[in-house]
C-alpha cells in the first residue's frame, strides 16, 4: 500500500520528531512516498530545487498523491502546503484521510481542515503522543475490514 505523509517543512520544522515516529510507524503498514517530510535533515528550506525548482516538488508530490492509497497528515504546524494537499486529496476523492493532531495544540486547528471530517474519508482524530501507534494500528486494521 502506498502511503502520502504530510507535514510541515516551510511552514516550521518543530515537530520533525513527530513525523519520524509517524513515518516509522506508516512503514510497517506500507511504503511512505514522502518519507523525506520526516528527515531531520531537511530544514525549512525545503528541499534542493536546483534541478526542476519548486514547481517540480509540486509536480513530483501530486503525482504521489495520485498514487497513494492512504493520506496520513501531522498538522500542528501550521502549513500552507500541507492545507493544499489536503485540500487536493479531498477533491481526489481519495478513498481514506487519517489527521492526527497531539492533544492540546489541535484546539487551534482551522475549521476547514477539522470541519471537513465526514467520518468516512476524512477523519480527524486527535490524540496524545503515547498513543500513536495504537491510533494507526486501529486505523489500518479497520481499513483492511472496508
Ligand atoms: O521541499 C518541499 N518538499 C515537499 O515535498 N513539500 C510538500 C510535502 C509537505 O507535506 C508539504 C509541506 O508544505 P510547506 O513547505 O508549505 O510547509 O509540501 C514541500 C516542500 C517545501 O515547500
Amino acid at each position: 500500500m502506498k502511503i502520502y505523509f504530510c507535514g510541515s517543512i516551510r511552514g516550521g520544522r518543530d515537530d520533525v520528531d513527530i513525523y519520524r515516529r509517524l513515518v516509522t510507524t506508516l512503514q510497517r503498514y506500507g511504503t511512505v512516498l514522502t518519507e523525506h517530510v520526516s528527515s531531520r535533515e531537511l530544514s525549512s528550506t525545503g528541499e534542493d530545487v536546483s534541478a526542476g525548482g519548486d514547481r517540480a516538488i509540486h509536480d513530483r508530490d501530486m503525482d504521489w498523491l495520485q498514487q497513494s492509497e492512504v493520506i496520513v497528515a501531522e498538522v500542528t504546524q501550521p502549513s500552507l502546503g500541507v492545507g493544499y494537499e489536503l485540500g487536493r486529496a479531498v477533491d481526489m476523492k481519495k478513498k481514506i484521510f487519517l489527521y492526527l493532531p497531539p492533544l492540546p495544540v489541535c484546539v487551534g486547528l482551522s475549521a476547514m481542515i477539522r470541519g471537513a471530517d465526514d467520518g468516512e474519508l476524512f477523519m480527524v482524530r486527535d490524540y496524545s503522543e503515547d498513543e500513536l501507534e495504537n491510533v494507526l494500528e486501529k486505523f489500518f486494521s479497520d481499513l483492511k475490514r472496508t
